[in-house]
């Protein structure tokens, strides 16, 4: 707590208090899917990786004493791929592929391009003759050995920790229940797609943003998505309805001082738990972030379309990461550095969109304010800035 004003003086301790209430998504019992999803269970090693000692190298396992032979030496037979090596001859040497396993004895393997090859014999060239015991094997284990662990609960399971998994024997893990999400925009001004806007009235950007942006996470599910007019019953049974059959529902609009903002009340009224209403932010000052007895999510974001999908990257995807399992809900983010940028000094974060130019910097996106989604549409991310701060340090990116 702080000066009164806001219960928290940063958006990332909002965020923890919040997420400490909420209730992580049992495990699915019916998953058949595990990409993008997030594991339930520890993963350890099955096995050695790799299995056994095994060739870097397309060339010729050798014994050190080959090294002094000058002139031709025999090959006496190969160690292929999918087979059991032959044991390593008193002379002469064996061909040996990539991934192939190294024969006891063998000390070290030549790449074939570091020999003259003719016919069954080899001749070491001078870069052959310098290499180090151990030269291109790879030995049981070194990646991992058996019973270690590879995974703890809480990962997200992406292409490469795909590989990993599949490598020791994981083809389907236990993942997490998606958490189901419901997305309900308000305001009397927002109509639908079917509708033509009459001069009073908008479009209902916000629920599509909203809607794509969780669609692409699969460890995510939109439920349902539906708008509600500034009616304060209806919203009241709509936002019921949607934690009825939902794990967290995303409200926009209605959450700042207007005679028309029910959402903090029929939040309330619902059973929410409010944890912060009003952050030092901008945009997004009166975000509301709320938890039900069950351990679902409440957030209110502003109505304002560049404030809802800011917020929606910076405060509602970690919060529903944190309920989907993931244990590094709130990752650090790279920081980049940003040229134009002219912020005012502000006693709030202020996020700022930025498009990265071909340096990796960023590069301000000029916008006219929180309900400017032409500029929104034209930025990669927004970048966060201290309060009163006024220096051109690196800041934290956050990409869409
Ligand atoms: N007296 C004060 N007034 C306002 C404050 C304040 O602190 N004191 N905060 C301002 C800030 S910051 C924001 S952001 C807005 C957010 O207010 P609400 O969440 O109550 O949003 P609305 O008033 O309902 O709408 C704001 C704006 O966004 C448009 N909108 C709403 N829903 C949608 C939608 N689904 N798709 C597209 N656009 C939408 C709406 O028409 C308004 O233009 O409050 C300030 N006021
Ligand atoms: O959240 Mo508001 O967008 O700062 O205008």
């Amino acid at each position: 707590m702080n000066n009164n004003q806001y219960a928290f003086d940063h958006p990332d301790d909002a965020l923890r208090a919040l997420a400490d209430r909420l209730a992580i998504q049992p495990i699915d019992s019916g998953a058949n899917e595990c990409i993008g999803r997030v594991l339930a269970d520890p993963v350890n090693a099955d096995r050695d990786s790799p299995a056994a000692d095994v060739s870097a190298m397309d060339g010729y396992a050798i014994r050190m004493s080959d090294l002094k032979i000058t002139g031709a030496i025999e090959v006496v037979g190969e160690s292929a791929c999918g087979q059991s090596p032959p044991p390593m001859p008193a002379q002469g040497v064996l061909r040996i592929f990539t991934g192939a396993i190294v024969p006891d004895e063998c000390e070290a393997v030549i790449k074939r391009e570091d020999t003259v090859e003719s016919d069954n014999a080899i001749e070491i060239r001078s870069e052959g003759k310098v290499v180090e015991t151990g030269a291109n094997i790879r030995r049981s284990g070194e990646n991992l050995a058996a019973g270690q662990s590879v995974f703890e609960p809480g990962v997200w399971i992406s292409a490469v920790t795909q590989a990993a998994l599949v490598n020791f024997g994981h083809y389907s893990p236990t993942v997490f229940k998606r958490v189901n999400v419901s997305v309900l925009t308000t305001g009397d001004e927002v109509i639908s797609q079917h509708d033509s806007p009459k001069p009073w009235q908008l479009r209902n950007s916000n629920m599509h943003s909203l809607v794509a942006m969780l669609s692409n996470k699969p460890w995510l599910q939109t439920q349902s998505s539906q708008h509600c007019g500034d009616d304060r019953d209806k919203l009241a049974t709509a936002l019921q309805q949607s934690l009825g059959n939902s794990d967290a529902v995303i409200l926009t609009g209605g959450v700042s001082m207007g005679d028309y903002d029910f959402v903090p009340d029929v939040i309330t009224e619902v059973g929410g738990q409010i944890i912060f209403h009003r952050l030092p932010l901008r945009p997004g000052k009166p975000i509301l972030g709320a938890v039900t007895r069950e351990g679902k999510l409440i957030v209110g974001l502003p109505g304002n379309p560049v404030s809802a999908i800011v917020n929606a990257r910076r405060m509602v995807l970690p919060l529903l990461a944190k309920k989907s399992g993931q244990t590094n809900w709130l990752p650090s983010q790279p920081k980049i550095h940003v040229e134009g940028l002219k912020s005012k000094l502000l006693p709030l974060h202020q996020m700022i969109l930025v498009k990265i130019n071909e340096a990796g910097h960023g590069v301000v996106v000029p916008s006219k304010g929180s309900g400017d989604l032409v500029a929104l549409a034209h930025s990669d991310g927004f970048i966060q800035i201290p309060p009163n701060t006024a220096d051109n340090e690196p800041r934290p990116f956050y990409r869409w």
